[in-house]
């Protein structure tokens, strides 16, 4: 620690060290940091498990009116993995690096996506409780696992439990987007995530014969329709598109080719093959027809078709003023005059879940000037970002705490 370093950047790069890496993540070693950090405040602390192994750890300060409609802040506390040999710093050590503007880097998996979120809601806690503030709403920090790899461990089975009830949450701020400029996205949708496995059979025979009817035959028009979807939603998306800038993507369908598998040996022709596509489904489009459009890919092709998580549906948050949460939340962001920007997430989020238990949800991150480096190599943020964002996270505490 370097002299200068705020108390508020050394418990970051704590959180930031606790290596919670899929396919292991060491959840107890976090739920612990997060338990300490929330008792070191002053918070009522609690850990659940609703899947084994998995914890959610929720942090409460008390409100002097608790039965009311609570605020709920949301994080993921794993992180995917790494190629370290691509990576200039140890992806677990947090580094701390002074840029020529006499700012600071901190480098670390995570760092983005989404541990900042977590430690800038703990730090804005932290002061409002130092400063004797009494709010009226209970507020709750949920830390929850596996959303990453889907979520069905994670905020899927916990929305499901009387502990997630028990929250009685009015609205929920949930994992958004640094931003590229000075603007502010706000997710307000997600697309839909429909990963698809398609499987063909065919023929079988000897490599050097000319094999009629064969899977890879079956598989291959269903491949080129895919493909030219595409290419169609990539033109729509580059019309939409700010110069150099991604953030309409959640406004178009994306395509992409991610796994093929079969085949035994080179002489031998496949009687099985699949491939698996994984698509994200813009809301802006009928879910249920471009399903049956899949499925009839599929059956006039004579191949199989899976989807990988079927109940997946469309959750939109209506950015609507007359909710009184919505509209505190848009006021404070315009009382610091961020320009927000609305967006439909390109991704899914654990939002997703908590939507569809009725609660109005928000994607936000007040960090802004930082290229998107979720997931990837030397993940990183900007101190002072950080430090900002406390101070934004404060006053929405405040402001969405006293609705
Ligand atoms: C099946 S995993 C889904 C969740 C994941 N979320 C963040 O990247 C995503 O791919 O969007
Ligand atoms: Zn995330
Ligand atoms: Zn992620």
């Amino acid at each position: 620690m370097t002299l200068s370093e705020p108390e508020s950047v050394t418990r970051f790069r704590r959180f930031l060290q606790i290596n919670t890496m899929h396919p292991n993540p060491d959840y107890y070693a976090c739920a612990k940091f997060l338990v300490d950090q929330g008792a070191e405040i002053g918070l009522v602390t609690k850990t659940v498990e609703p899947v084994k192994g998995k914890p959610v750890v929720i942090l409460k300060l008390e409100g002097e009116s608790p039965s009311e409609k609570s605020l709920l802040l949301s994080c993921h506390t794993d992180v995917v993995p790494v190629f370290p040999e691509f990576w200039t710093h140890e992806p677990f050590a947090a580094d701390r690096v002074q840029t020529d503007t006499g700012d600071f880097k901190i480098f670390a998996r995570g760092s983005q996506d989404m541990k900042v979120t977590g430690s800038m809601y703990l730090e804005a806690l932290r002061l409002i409780v130092d400063s004797g503030k009494k709010l009226k709403r209970n507020v709750y920090v949920v830390f929850a696992p596996d959303e990453e790899i889907g979520g069905a461990d994670g905020v899927k089975a916990f929305v499901e439990t009387d502990d997630f009830k028990e929250l009685n949450a009015g609205f929920d701020l949930d994992e958004g987007l640094p931003s590229a400029d000075h603007r502010s996205t706000v997710l307000y949708a997600e697309r839909t995530l429909s990963q698809v496995v398609f499987t063909a059979n065919g023929n079988t025979g000897h490599g050097s014969q000319f094999i009629e009817g064969t899977a890879i035959e079956k598989l291959l028009p269903v491949i080129n329709e895919l493909m030219a979807l595409r290419e169609k939603e990539k033109i729509k998306l580059d019309a939409l598109n700010d110069e150099g800038s991604n953030v309409r993507s959640g406004e178009v369908t994306s395509v992409n080719l991610t796994q093929i598998g079969g085949g035994k040996q080179p002489n031998v022709v496949p009687a099985t093959y699949s491939v698996t596509f994984d698509i994200r489904v813009t809301p802006n489009i009928d879910l249920e027809e471009f399903r049956s459009w899949l499925r009839d890919l599929a059956a006039k092709n004579d191949v199989d078709m899976q989807i990988l998580a079927p109940d997946e549906g469309r959750t939109i948050t209506k950015l609507d003023r007359s909710n009184p949460f919505i509209n505190t939340f848009l006021t404070v962001l315009e009382s610091k005059e961020i320009q927000i920007e609305p967006i439909i997430c390109p991704g899914a989020t654990d939002a997703r879940f908590v939507r569809l238990k009725g609660v109005p949800a928000l994607g936000f991150n007040p960090m802004r000037h930082q290229k998107l480096l979720a997931h990837d190599h030397d993940e990183h943020v900007l101190e002072s970002e950080y430090l900002y964002g406390i101070g934004i996270y404060q006053s929405l505490i405040e402001e969405l705490a006293n609705v």
